[in-house]
Parts: C-alpha cells; structure tokens; sequence
C-alpha cells in the first residue's frame, strides 16, 4: 500500500484563435476551479456542489463567429438556453435581428439536439460523463454549438469544417503550451505499462489517483492508496457487481480480490488467504474489513447475520496481543510494518469459516510476532 499526502491539480485554459479580450476573462474565471473545464464549480475545497453553484458554459457558435472557438458564459442550475444566447450575443456582438438557439451535442460531427428557449443547459451538462465536464481527453465531443434559425424555422448548420478547424486548433494550442496536455493513458494493471520504471508507475499511479482510481493491479496484486475519504464504492451494488468475476474484468478492487478468494476456495475447496501489507496508517485495517464486508455479503448472499460483526470486533483484541507480544520490538516501530490476513476457510461438512489474523514484519527479523 502507498500514503499519498499531496496531490497536484491542472490548470491552463484558452478560448479563442486570435488574441481578443474574452481569452483573459476565461482564464480569470477559472483561477480557482478546474481550468481547462467546460464546468467550472466555485467553491470551496474543491468539492462540486451543484446547488446554488456558478457554471462556466463553453458555446461554440462556429460559422456564426468566425475566429471564435468558444465564449465562456456564465450560468447556473436554472439559466436558461433563452438567457445564455442573449449573454452569447452581447458579449459576441451577433446580430440581434436574427434567431439564434443552443444545440447540444455529445458526437463529433453526430446528432444536435435543440434547446427549447426554457431548458437549462447546466443541468444537461450534468448528464454528460466525467470526462466531458473535466474537458479530459476523449471527453470533446461534449459541447454547446451556437446556431441560427432560418426564417422558415430550419437550423442553418455550419459545415463539418468548423469542427475539424476547432480540433485542429486545439491541437496546436496544446502543442504550443496554451493549453495543458492531455493526461496519459493510465493502466489499471501496472504490468500493461509499456515502459515500466519508477517515474512511470508513479505517474500511473498519480494519474489514476487524481480520478479517484484509489486501487491499481499489478498483476494478481492490488495496490491500494489511501484516500483519506469517503469513496462511494463499497455500496451492495458494487459487491453484485464483482460477485464471480474473473480478476481484471472490471475495474481493479479490493472486492475483487475477495471475490476471486471466495470463489477459489469453493471451486478448489482449498483454504484461501488475503495478505495486506502496508506502513501504518496506508488502510490495512480499513481494506481488512472490505475484505470480510465482502466476504461475508458473498457467503450470507444477502441474509443479515451477526458474523461480520464478530470478526470485526476481534480485530481491535488481535492487535493489541499482537503489540504487547515479547518479541514485539518497539525500537524498531519506525521500520515496522503490520501485516494483516485474512482467510477463508471450508470446513469438513463444506462451510465456510473466516478470520483474520495481525503480524509484524521489521527491517531486522522478518517476522517478529504473530497473533490471531
Ligand atoms: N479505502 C479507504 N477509504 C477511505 N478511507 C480510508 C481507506 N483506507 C483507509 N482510510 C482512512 O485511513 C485511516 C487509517 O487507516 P487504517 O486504520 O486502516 O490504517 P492501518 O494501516 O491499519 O494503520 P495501523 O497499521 O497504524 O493500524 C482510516 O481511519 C480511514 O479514515
């Protein structure tokens, strides 16, 4: 397991082909948000709180501004499309005599869908994925086109070559450092890295971390960091979601690796064990209850019982035997490392039985004590 103290963030954002004023404005907006973003959520600590939040909007209004790749507007839940084509207008100059409607978009060159006048394009924008809000690589295609209305209520669309102007250009941009590169393709089961050294584990690592990824494969390993927070990924769903699936179907955690256990003592009907090993603090004990939560949703299929609680709760017992134990060196605490094991087990008559146990493992002797 690895601690992660200190993450970094991206920055970097430019609107337009030609340096014209509404270039700065954008970049100001996102000073403390999440540069670079077709969202950005002022607030504080990082934390997206929708309700009552301001959004920047990216419209793309395409042939209708020529030199204009996007015009940062501001809005919240309840703006409407009628509201953001007037700020759209005013701040582009555009025709007033003519009609204008918001087109959405989530495919390059693919459908548009109009925006009638009273629909908010805030709250359609949270529809779209992650990686469109966070304008992360693959997340383009996501946008507001800017369109006018023929006199007979046709759209006027553009042509394809705007779009492929716009891409064209944000490649440039990113080639000349306006705009930040696109995150590297992060692996979820480190032996896939293709150049594989430290910077480059600790890169992927990183990567996934900023996304929340907190569990990373290495091989039949899982690496856990730590991410001091609530992570809504312990809920029943996911344990359905990785009851009996091979190991690196989907994406790494640490249900899975119970899961792969579980399952292995049944088809082998061989005992199993979990070793989870890390500095103190990393999560051990946080990643052993995972493992018995999971273990245990897994064997009692959904009945409540008190066995989960049980071994939980000897836990807290195990460890401090295993920290008053003789052979337990304290001058050695800064080199320690606790060791905890779970296990599953059949018995005779074929039922499953779990428990886990604590050790110690120090630079000096490699295994100092062992209780359970
Ligand atoms: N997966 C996780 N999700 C959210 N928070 C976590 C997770 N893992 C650990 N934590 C947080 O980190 C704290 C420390 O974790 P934990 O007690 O499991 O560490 P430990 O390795 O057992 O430490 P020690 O060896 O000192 O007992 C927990 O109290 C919890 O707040």
């Amino acid at each position: 397991m690895v601690r992660v103290d200190t993450l970094q963030t991206v920055s970097g954002n430019v609107l337009k082909q030609s340096p014209v004023p509404l270039e700065g404005r954008a970049a100001a907006a996102c000073a403390h948000g999440n540069c670079g973003s077709n969202m950005n959520v002022h607030d504080v600590g990082g934390r997206r709180r929708f309700e009552d939040s301001e959004f920047t909007l990216r419209i793309y209004p395409g042939v209708i501004a020529e030199g204009t790749i996007y015009c940062p507007i501001s809005a919240r839940k309840n703006t409407t499309a009628a509201d953001v084509i007037v700020n759209v207008i005013e701040r582009l100059r555009l025709d007033r005599t003519k009609l204008y409607v918001l087109a959405e978009v989530k495919e390059f060159g693919g459908e548009e869908w109009i925006l009638n006048p009273s629909d908010c394009p805030v709250q359609r924008m949270m529809l779209w994925p992650r990686m469109a809000l966070e304008n992360r690589f693959g997340g383009e295609d996501y946008r507001f086109l800017l369109r006018e209305k023929n006199l007979d209520g046709s759209i006027h669309y553009g042509s394809l070559q705007m779009w492929l102007r716009v891409t064209e250009e944000r490649r440039r941009m990113v080639e000349r450092g306006f705009l930040p590169q696109p995150p590297p393709k992060d692996y979820e089961d480190l032996c896939n890295v293709p150049d594989l050294n430290e910077k480059t584990l600790l890169d992927n690592l990183r990567s996934r971390f900023k996304q929340e990824k907190i569990y990373t494969y290495v091989g039949t390993i899982l690496i856990v960091i730590n991410p001091f927070k609530f992570l809504p990924i312990y809920n029943p769903k996911y344990v359905k979601m990785y009851d009996n699936h091979q190991l690196g179907k989907l994406e790494p955690h640490i249900y899975a690796v119970a899961d792969v256990a579980y399952h292995a003592m049944l088809q082998r009907r061989q005992d199993q064990c979990i070793v989870i090993s890390g500095e103190s603090g990393s999560g051990k004990t946080q990643s052993t209850n995972f493992l018995i939560h999971h273990l245990t949703a897994l064997s009692q299929k959904g009945f409540a019982s008190g066995v989960e609680q049980t071994i939980l709760g000897a836990g807290p017992v195990l460890e401090e035997l295993a920290t008053d134990s003789k052979s337990y060196n304290a001058a050695a605490l800064s080199s320690v490392c606790r060791t905890h094991c779970v296990m599953a087990a059949l018995d005779g008559s074929g039922h499953q039985h779990q428990g886990y146990q604590t050790a110690f493992i120090s630079s000096g002797s490699p295994w100092c004590s062992w209780t359970g």
